[in-house]
């Protein structure tokens, strides 16, 4: 390097003197090998902010080439698992001795699994938005997978005033025609007029936050997205024959859920998860009653973890 190129971050002091919480650089695009459990490692596109503390107030500025360098060595020569994050946020906090003692980074890409059709066996993709967050605040280490699921919500107070509509169709139909015989019952049933009120459905999102430990090396994504998505037994379908519709409709219609009973089933499946520190879940059902959302959202609870 030219010893005549000015340093500005090196050889120049802050104007106005201060600390700041975080800088780097946000948006990076760079392709990630990751490391996910039970699963091949797979290289995704990603986008990635990656940030320091700058602890020193006359320090005129980070490295920001430091920062890049380390994150272009985990791209192009490493897979990103939890050893390997923590392993990253050391070296931006020791690539920047005297100015940082924070760090911050986020990979956000979309991970795609081959899911299965409920009936005819038939595999699609599905695209599942990742994040994976890790943190070194104050020495205290964080590592954080949140993944959104989409699934399907029939309304249970909808579903019920349709059954109504549909008794009181039967009634006015059948009720002075005492010769009507099951069959006459059964073809009637198969029209419009039978079943003369659908309850609303709604594509839904459940969006989960988890804290990771050293119990896990490869990120659990299959294993959350699995967690989810039985929990709910209604998730979006990628390859649907008519088989797989018409249990859709049945998965639909016996699982009946408000935003609030979504939320209960994903606490009571989560709390059954040993793996996680942590968990913070939101829903929202977009709703097709009204032009704006239902939304819950429940935490584990612990002192000191997530808030809602
Ligand atoms: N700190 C800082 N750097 C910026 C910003 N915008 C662009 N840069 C540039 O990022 C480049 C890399 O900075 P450094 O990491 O200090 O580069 P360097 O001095 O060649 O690298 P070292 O010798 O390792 O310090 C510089 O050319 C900066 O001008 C900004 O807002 N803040």
């Amino acid at each position: 390097m030219p010893t005549s190129m000015p340093d500005i971050a090196n050889h120049t002091t802050a104007q106005t003197e201060g600390t700041l919480d975080w800088v780097g650089m946000g948006n990076i695009e760079m392709p990630v090998m990751v490391a996910s459990k039970d699963e091949a490692e797979r290289m995704v596109s990603a986008h990635v902010d990656a940030f320091v503390n700058l602890k020193e107030p006359k320090a005129k500025g980070i490295h920001m080439s430091r920062l890049y360098l380390l994150l272009d060595e985990l791209s192009s020569n490493q897979i990103l698992n939890y050893q390997n994050l923590v392993t990253l946020l050391d070296g931006f906090i020791s690539s920047h001795q005297d100015l940082s003692d924070n760090a911050k980074v986020q990979f956000r890409f979309d991970y795609h699994l081959r899911r299965k059709s409920l009936i005819s066996g038939k595999l699609g993709w599905k695209a599942y938005p990742v994040v994976i967050t890790g943190r070194l605040n104050q020495g205290v280490l964080e590592i954080e997978l949140a993944i959104d699921v989409r699934y399907s919500s029939t309304c249970p107070c909808s579903a019920a005033l349709a059954r109504q509509l549909i008794q009181k169709a039967f009634t006015d139909k059948f009720s002075d025609n005492g010769e009507a015989n099951l069959a006459d019952i059964h073809e009637w049933l198969g029209t419009t007029e039978g079943i003369v009120a659908t309850p609303h459905s709604q594509r839904s999102v459940a969006e989960i936050k988890v804290k990771l430990n050293q119990k896990v090396n490869d990120f659990p994504i299959t294993d959350l997205v699995d967690t989810i998505e039985d929990a709910l037994q209604t998730p979006v379908q990628a390859a649907v024959k008519r088989e797989d519709e018409q249990e859709f409709a049945r998965l639909n219609g016996q699982n009946l859920m408000f935003c609030e009973d979504a939320a209960r089933r994903l606490q009571h499946a989560m709390n059954l998860e040993a793996t996680y520190d942590d968990f913070w879940l939101k829903i929202n059902h977009l709703e097709s009653l009204h032009a704006h959302d239902a939304v819950s959202v429940v935490t584990k609870g612990i002192t000191g973890g997530y808030q809602a």
